[in-house]
């Protein structure tokens, strides 16, 4: 499997002008017992630009395998989108927004009385804010433990070893490195005709900090910004029309999977117009009005709104880098190529995270960074992009790992599936919350897990028993006689593992 991912990653880069890497390797273990990082010059071993979980982690680690280490961040704060304005305000925001809905909708049911349940706002997003400054200053903190340099300023390059600094205060600086790590990650893809003022026509960021709850909100892209930020504000009382180029939510989600979860988000009163593409946007009055017609043609509709989301992915970030000077590749839609080793085309400069092909997530960029600087100190690193799991954070979440059955079918996979409902778990009933299932995909003949797909509370928290198992090969039935402790949510794994192999006890 390692393997076939190694080609895979291979196939991303263009053989031109490739620096041998053992050559690179080689160069890199001598300038290592020259004992470079020790000798005074003001040169480091490692460079990082950008200081997301990508970059932050690449610095934390290369310092922590003893090279000298520069991190360059823009934003004057550590973490990157993850933290500032993706990962964690959204989770802060849909955590606050559940609490709430629960309160209004789901405490009664459990005997609870409350005379009146109310909106702060503010007071939420001041939650959501102390939590992000919380983990950026936890992430300096790491660095003056880890002693990496942190270069607070916008940089590009001069040279493949040399990045010059306009810092934030004003300055510039030069920052030399041996290795440079392009960590830039990515920005929001913007549509044509469509300007984002973060106001009124917002993208993830201003969604996170609207000023008061929409009447109605148009989100563009049913992916996993559109339908979390849609939960979000749907929680909180907006009306919520989600507007899909693509016949279905979430195309990457396993099919079976995804109508249940349609459901489950219709059933929240969002409402869905599939197959739909936006023609236009007229921001000019007091809303938004929005044209819409067919994906394929035909009659147009026109829709208003208070506020639009676009959500309709992401585009990698290599603004104002200067990579053309030193003749980085980069394929059409603006990745930086890289081969197994994160090392792009140009002897010394890597790249990591959303700015390379790959799956656009946080834990990702993370992996990529500690293996590029293992690889760089003349280690091992490794990472499989087949086996990164993936999680949607809405109620119920939807977690996966591994294959779709669409995918088994597409590679003509002989597989079989097990399937356990939440209904059917003991836990799930017991506290109200048994909307959903485990799905799991196994080689017909090995009985090698090949995918797992889970819908339920608590989900991305339930995958990494699966991720673990498709990281060791596991079998269904390793799983299935492995002991779950009772009641838990995690007895519904076992149970659709006793399924896939065999038969389930609960059902
Ligand atoms: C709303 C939202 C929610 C998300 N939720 C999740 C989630 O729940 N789970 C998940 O796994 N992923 C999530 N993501 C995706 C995740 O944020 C990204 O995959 C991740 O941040 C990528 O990390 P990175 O280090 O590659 O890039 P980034 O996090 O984008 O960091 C790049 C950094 O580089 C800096 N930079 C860029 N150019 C320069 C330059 N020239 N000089 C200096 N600095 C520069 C930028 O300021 C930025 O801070 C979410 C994204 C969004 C937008
Ligand atoms: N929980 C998480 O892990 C999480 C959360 C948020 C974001 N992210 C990451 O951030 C990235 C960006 O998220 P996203 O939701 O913007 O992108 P996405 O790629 O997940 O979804 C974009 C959706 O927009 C649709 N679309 C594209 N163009 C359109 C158009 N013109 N009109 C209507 N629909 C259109 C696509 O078909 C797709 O369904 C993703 O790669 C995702 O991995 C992850």
């Amino acid at each position: 499997m390692a393997m076939a991912n190694l080609a895979r990653r291979k196939a991303y880069f263009l053989t031109r002008n490739v620096t041998n890497s053992h050559t690179d390797a080689l160069r890199f273990s001598f300038s290592l017992s020259r004992g470079f990082a020790s000798s005074g010059s003001d040169e480091n071993d490692v460079v990082v630009i950008g200081g997301g979980p990508g970059g932050y982690v690449a610095a934390i680690k290369a310092a922590q395998l003893g090279l000298k280490t520069t991190c360059i961040e823009k934003r004057g704060a550590l973490g990157g989108t993850c933290l500032n304005v993706g990962c964690i305000p959204s989770k802060a925001l849909l955590h606050s927004s559940h609490m709430y809905h629960e309160a209004k909708h789901a405490f009664a049911h459990h005997g609870i009385k409350l005379a009146s349940v109310e909106i702060d706002l503010p007071a939420m997003l001041a939650q959501k804010d102390n939590a992000v400054k919380g983990l950026t200053r936890g992430i300096e903190g790491l660095f003056k433990k880890n002693k990496v340099t942190y270069v607070k300023g916008y940089g590009k390059f001069l040279s493949p070893n040399e990045v010059s600094v306009e810092t934030i205060d004003g300055g510039n600086t030069v920052v030399k490195g041996k290795h440079i790590i392009v960590a830039t990650g990515s920005d929001v893809k913007s549509l044509p005709g469509i300007t984002i003022d973060e106001k009124k026509i917002v993208s993830s960021t201003g969604a996170l900090s609207l000023s008061e709850v929409p009447k109605k909100l148009i989100v563009i892209g049913a992916g996993y910004i559109g339908l979390e930020m849609g939960s979000v504000w749907g929680r909180l009382g907006s009306e919520v029309t989600v507007v899909e180029f693509a016949a279905d939510i979430v195309p990457s989600m396993d099919g079976e999977i995804r109508k249940q979860f349609q459901r489950s988000l219709e059933k929240q009163k969002m409402k869905f117009m599939l197959k739909t593409k936006v023609v236009s946007v007229d921001a000019s009055g007091d809303g938004v009005k929005l044209t819409v017609e067919p994906a394929e043609g035909g009659d147009q509709t026109t829709l208003e709104a208070d506020v639009v989301l676009v959500s309709a992915g992401r585009t990698p970030f290599t603004s104002g880098l200067d990579l053309e000077k030193i003749g980085v590749e980069t394929d059409k839609g603006g990745r930086i190529l890289v081969n197994e080793r994160f090392l792009t085309n140009v002897s010394g400069v890597y790249a990591i995270g959303d700015v390379i092909p790959g799956p656009m997530l946080a834990h990702k960029a993370e992996e990529d960074g500690v293996a590029c600087v293992e690889f760089i100190a003349g280690k091992h690193g490794h990472v499989d992009y087949d086996k990164v799991p993936g999680v949607c954070y809405t109620h119920p979440e939807v977690a996966s790992v591994g294959k779709t059955e669409e995918q088994l079918k597409k590679d003509g996979v002989s597989y079989r599936v097990g399937k356990f409902p939440f209904m059917a778990n003991s836990r799930a009933k017991a506290i109200d919350n048994a909307e959903g299932l485990v799905k799991i995909l196994a080689d017909k003949e090995t009985d090698k897990i090949l995918g797992v797909h889970i819908m339920s509370p608590n989900a991305g928290e339930l995958i990494h028993e699966a991720v673990l198992a498709i990281n060791y090969d596991a079998s269904s039935e390793d799983i299935a006689r492995v002991c779950h402790a009772h009641p838990t949510m995690s007895e519904a794994l076992k149970e659709a593992a006793m399924a896939t192999y065999d038969k389930p006890i609960h059902i």
